[in-house]
């Protein structure tokens, strides 16, 4: 008997949504498998990073249907909402967001006691994660770490609680160009090694250009980005 196949990471269907009477979202519909990666790019104010928002379930759509690891978080109670999206959801912030007096082992190990880890699985995933990502763990606080560094902490962090969907809102554009490529390429790595989903929300294609599919959010529709070469 061949079991049921797994439930996309992240569905949406029939998304609709209005801020001050502007139409962001006019019924999207949009499915990301795990191991795949998504980038949204669009004009400024175009709802990026509402639609973020709404996806970890902190804004709730004037209608249609959010779905995050196979449950419907549209209809989940406030707090059963923030559980599922502490068990399943990461997310990495344009400006890392992290606690700059606690070490890069302390923010990174933090996320893990939060959702429910011992203390002991959280500080060796930690260092496990931090290790990998090249992150100096001397560092007493990451207002020590380079911008950098601090970008690999906030995706430690995002992945320590294993995932199905990685969220990240213009994770680079606080960084250098040499640093852009190397957390980009760190990015884009996650879905094939943790079997999450990623969704990126960037204005940079040379960011967005790694990912499985590109789609262009404009005028509350969703549409494939132009290729590459129409775009140089
Ligand atoms: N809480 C809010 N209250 C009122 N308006 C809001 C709120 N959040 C977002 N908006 C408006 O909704 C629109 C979409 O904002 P959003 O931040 O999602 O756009 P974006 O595509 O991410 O923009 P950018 O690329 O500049 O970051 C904007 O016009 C913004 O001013």
């Amino acid at each position: 008997m061949t079991s049921p196949p797994a439930p996309p990471a992240v569905r949406l269907h029939g998304l609709t949504h209005c801020i001050d009477d502007r139409l962001l979202f006019d019924g999207l519909a949009l499915e990301v498998g795990r191991g795949r990666s998504l980038a949204i790019l669009g004009p400024s104010g175009c709802g990026k990073s509402t639609l973020l928002s709404v996806l970890l379930g902190l804004t709730s759509p004037d209608a249609g249907i959010v779905e995050i690891a196979g449950a419907e978080i549209t209809g989940m109670s406030p707090s059963r909402r923030a559980r599922h999206r502490r068990d399943h959801m990461g997310m990495v912030f344009q400006f890392g967001e992290l606690l700059p007096e606690l070490s890069p082992m302390e923010n990174v190990a933090l996320a893990g006691l939060l959702a429910g880890l011992s203390r002991k699985q959280a500080t060796e995933r930690a260092r496990d994660l931090l290790g990998r990502l090249g992150v100096p763990l001397a560092a007493r606080t990451t207002a020590q770490l380079s911008g950098g560094e601090r970008q690999r902490t906030a995706v430690a962090r995002g992945i320590v609680n294993r995932p199905a969907v990685l969220l990240a809102d213009e994770p680079t554009g606080a960084l250098d160009e040499h640093n852009r490529e190397s957390v980009a390429d760190l990015l884009f790595s996650l879905p094939a090694e943790y079997d999450c989903a990623l969704v990126v929300v960037t204005h940079d294609r040379q960011v967005a250009r790694r990912a499985d599919r590109r789609l262009l959010l404009s005028d509350g529709s969703m549409l494939p980005d132009e290729p590459m070469e129409a775009v140089r």
